[in-house]
């Protein structure tokens, strides 16, 4: 196969993405991996992508207003849509090169007839890129569900319950490129050993990030490094990747070497592997999920994180079982609609539904009612998700409190983007009644 450009793959990777609803991150992996590209060009075509797929209502309204039967057919309007993002978005390519590269674009990809309308728009907004920019800045006042690129209802129930100024971080917090995290494995390794390690072996550049919810010099933010996989601190299981955010369930669970543990939905198992550490391997974690690939991913990140304290066990949570009782502690870190992560997620704005706040809190519930009994009496069920939504999280929990005798609230905390600079989460803890 001839060596492909940056741009051309993300196109081909856009309308896949279009026609197929496949997660972002499994089209970019798969085309990347058959490519030839230098560091650079995947840096783009990544950047492009990520960025047209976050950036898709402001850019369609862009065309929208150049053009007079938006849309356009698929390939051209992700042609104009790269087009747009490299013109606004990215600062490090020439306005000029842009308009040029993504005419001749439209050329390679068969659109010949088409290459003098994209010519056209571009340069019209090459034209007016002040006032355009000015333009942009006023729409995330007037209209922000569009300034921002969110979904309509989203944004709106955001600024019902927060108003304006908070809802603007949280959109612009969704709109900025995630960053990594390490948690040190203390099971393989020492916050000492890994620091020289990535320094100096690895070329890592990294920052100590401090929260009230876990130790100090447990979590890094890696601002430089090679590909995480790569790493062969991260093949020898030395660190973690994962936002600081989810710590917190596990902090929660106020977990002490020798307990016995049950984590319902564990997997791929950022906080099973977490547990694992704080019981420094002393002690019992029953690890269920009932998805199949999730389940390997745990598995691996057990195996390679020295985890030797976890029972993985394929289990539907919602359904009754009565084999299992007496855990001192039970997370159940509920499937849900993610909305604190979406920063990390690109694509997942816009494939939420308003109906999915209806309809995930009946799941929660019922994996909270079904998991409730295998706490024992005087031990500690914590409920988590990576939602902003009280549907799923303090309705669920007061629902589950007025339903199911025997349980009182002891603690409960919602972390947000805009007030504790990590990811969302929610977290409550409940103790089983002596
Ligand atoms: C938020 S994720 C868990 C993340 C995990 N605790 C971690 O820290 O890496 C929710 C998990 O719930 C699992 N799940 C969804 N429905 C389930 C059910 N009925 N029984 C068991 N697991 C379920 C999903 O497969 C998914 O892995």
């Amino acid at each position: 196969m001839s060596a492909q450009r940056p741009r051309e793959i993300a196109v081909r990777i856009l309308t896949q993405h279009a026609r197929t609803g496949l997660f972002l991150d499994t089209l970019l992996e798969r085309e990347l991996a058959e490519q030839p590209l230098s560091a650079a060009d995947r840096r783009l075509c990544q950047e492009l992508v990520y960025g047209v797929v976050r950036w898709r209502a402001t850019l369609d309204w862009l065309i929208a207003r150049k053009t007079d039967n938006p849309p356009q057919p698929q390939k051209l309007q992700d042609i104009l849509r790269i087009g747009l993002y490299q013109i606004f978005w990215l600062d490090r390519i020439p306005d000029h090169a842009a308009v040029h590269e993504t005419v001749e674009l439209a050329k390679r990809l068969g659109l010949t007839a088409q290459a003098g309308f994209v010519n056209a728009i571009l340069r019209s907004y090459l034209r007016e890129a002040p006032a355009t920019r000015q333009l942009l800045q006023d729409l995330q006042i007037t209209a922000p569900h569009l300034g921002w690129s969110h979904p309509e209802w989203l944004v709106r129930r955001w600024l019902d319950r927060w108003g304006p100024d908070r809802t603007r971080q949280l959109l612009h917090w969704n709109n900025t490129p995630a960053r990594n995290y390490g948690r040190v494995n203390h099971l393989k390794t020492t916050t000492a050993d890994i620091l020289r390690r990535w320094r100096s072996e690895e070329n890592v550049e990294c920052d100590v990030f401090r929260r009230d919810w876990f130790d100090d010099e447990l979590v890094y933010e890696l601002r430089r490094h090679p590909p995480l996989a790569k790493m062969p601190s991260f093949q020898d299981g030395w660190f973690y990747v994962q936002d600081p955010s989810t710590l917190l369930a596990v902090w929660s669970l106020q977990v002490r070497p020798g307990q016995r543990i049950l984590d319902t939905c564990a997997a791929p198992g950022g906080k099973t592997t977490y547990i694992a550490q704080l019981l420094r391997n002393q002690g019992r974690i029953l690890a269920r999920d009932n998805d199949p690939e999730r389940l390997e991913m745990l598995r691996e990140n057990c195996q390679r994180l020295g985890v030797t304290c976890a029972e993985i066990q394929p289990t539907d949570a919602s359904l009754p079982d009565w084999a299992r009782a007496g855990f001192d502690r039970v997370l159940v870190d509920a499937p849900c609609s993610n909305t604190g992560v979406l920063r990390r997620r690109v694509d997942l704005r816009w494939r939420l539904q308003g109906d999915d706040l209806q309809r995930m809190p009946a799941t929660q519930l019922q994996l909270l009612r079904q998991t409730a009994p295998h706490v024992r009496l005087g031990g500690l069920l914590v409920y988590s998700t990576c939602s902003l939504e009280p549907e799923e999280n303090e309705q669920v929990v007061r629902a589950f409190l007025q339903t199911v005798p025997g349980f009182a609230l002891e603690h409960e905390r919602i972390l947000l983007p805009f007030v504790d600079g990590v990811d969302g989460a929610y977290v409550a803890r409940l103790r089983r009644k002596a």
